[in-house]
């Protein structure tokens, strides 16, 4: 043993007891060593249990995958390709993503409508009521247009389902929606709208050939900017909530995968989007709920007592707005995960130009429902709220022809009558 090893050890003890101390140092180095062998063989021992053990589990793991996925076989196969069938001519094959949602189920209805194949991808997640989209689901099965159930960031389902339909288009419409909740829930607007994006333009760039990819942006990334109407030209760079951030980063994203794949890219700035088969979590939605059940509404207030007042804008409209986009976004110039020449990038606000506060709206539910809301008015918490959305469209009705012509009186209107229809009128009896 080196006299500094010992010191290190013993600092500093003189005479004999240093001699003893250097004998017992001794044995305890041989100990030492004996143990520390052992122990190396212990630790080698523990690592290849480990390796086999996880080896064992991802085997487990792919092949309960490869058993139980809900997609794959002949029979599925098939169902996609009959989806995907185009009817006209110069149609095209849309892969839509987010197909059971809101806006994913009305444009797939219409793209379907026109003669274009339409395949849907779905998870079907709680986030509300996965009832609403099981009937959504239903709808579209009845026009032959089939959703695969699965989730965007499953890379593997993805190269599956081009390997199956050489898609001239993607409509990206699937994502953690909802301003307020991202501050119960950050990580699935992360998980959904960044890395779930991420996974769906790998798969897309690598694609032969490549989609042309219209997805949804948000009205919420214009943050606190109150430059009105919002242009595409005002800065984006002072989001909300997370919601709007992650929308945000997405514009970012796509940029990216547009200037080193050449992927054609349209981001759509939906506007408060509202209408019949509509989300449960929106204002509109669940205000009408309560307002038929006879429980209160809680109704924000911003600044200075100032009403809080919104673009609504009614689906029929937004659908406008995204076939106008399909229908615009030129090519992608990439193969073999490689850009060949430039490609679109664009970006549109799709929105009504004319806000409506949110008293008036409650007031016209109301009138539609004939019915008094229990008002319960309160300043406005910050949850990631902003005060106004107000869209100029102009950038849109030049390139897309996008002109809405919904007003929110009779776009209301539309969606009671479908929730009174959907729901039944005993459900909205009040409740004790
Ligand atoms: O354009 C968008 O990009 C976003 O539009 C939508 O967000 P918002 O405009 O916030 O719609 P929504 O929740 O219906 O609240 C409407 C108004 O009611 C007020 N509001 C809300 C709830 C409540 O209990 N009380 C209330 O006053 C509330 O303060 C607000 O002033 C989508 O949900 C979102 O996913 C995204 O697409």
């Amino acid at each position: 043993m080196s006299s500094s090893l010992e010191d290190e050890v013993f600092p500093s003890t003189p005479g004999k007891f240093k001699i003893e101390r250097s004998h017992a140092m001794n044995r305890q180095f041989h100990r030492c060593f004996a143990s520390t062998s052992t122990m190396f063989l212990w630790a080698l021992f523990l690592i290849a249990l480990t390796a086999s053990y996880l080896s064992f589990q991802s085997f487990v793991d792919s092949s309960s995958r490869y058993f139980s996925a809900s997609w794959g076989g002949i029979q599925w196969e098939k169902h996609v390709c009959n989806s995907a069938q185009i009817h006209r001519s110069g149609g095209m094959s849309v892969l839509i993503t987010g197909a059971a949602g809101f806006v994913g189920s009305h444009v797939s209805l219409a793209l379907k409508k026109r003669g274009d194949g339409v395949v849907g991808i779905d998870n079907f997640n709680s986030y509300y009521d996965p009832s609403l989209k099981e009937a959504r689901r239903s709808l579209l099965k009845t026009h032959d247009i089939f959703i695969v159930e699965g989730d965007i960031n499953d890379n593997r389902l993805l190269d599956k389902l081009f390997d199956t339909v050489a898609f001239t288009h993607v409509m990206h419409l699937a994502a953690q929606a909802g301003v307020r909740y991202a501050m119960e829930n950050p990580h699935s607007y992360v998980h959904s709208n960044i890395a779930g994006l991420v996974t769906l333009l790998e798969v897309c760039k690598s694609a032969n050939p490549q989609p042309s990819i219209v997805w949804a942006s948000s009205s919420s990334v214009y943050g606190l900017n109150d430059n009105v109407p919002f242009s595409e030209l005002h800065r984006t760079d002072q989001p909300a909530s997370l919601y709007a951030a992650t929308k945000k980063a997405g514009e970012e994203i796509t940029h990216t995968y547009n200037h080193i794949y050449g992927l054609s890219i349209t981001g759509l700035r939906f506007f408060t989007v509202y209408g019949p088969w509509g989300r449960p979590d929106m204002a509109y939605f669940s205000f009408t709920r309560n307002i038929l059940q006879g429980k209160p509404i809680t109704i924000y207030r911003g600044k200075n007592g100032i009403d809080l007042a919104r673009d609504f804008t009614y689906i029929d409209d937004i659908v406008k707005g995204c076939l106008g986009s399909l229908d615009t976004s030129g090519k992608s110039t990439g193969s073999g995960g490689k850009k060949r020449g430039l490609a679109p990038y664009r970006i549109f606000n799709l929105g009504n130009t004319s806000p409506v506060t949110v008293p008036t709206l409650v007031n016209i539910l109301e009138r539609h429902l004939k019915t008094k809301a229990k008002k319960k008015v309160v300043d406005m918490p910050g949850n990631g709220d902003v005060p106004f959305t107000h869209a100029n469209i102009s950038s849109a009705g030049r390139e897309l022809g996008y002109k809405p012509t919904t007003n929110l009186q009779s776009g209301l209107n539309k969606f009671v009558r479908w929730y009174l229809s959907y729901y039944g009128y005993n459900r909205g009896k009040p409740v004790n």
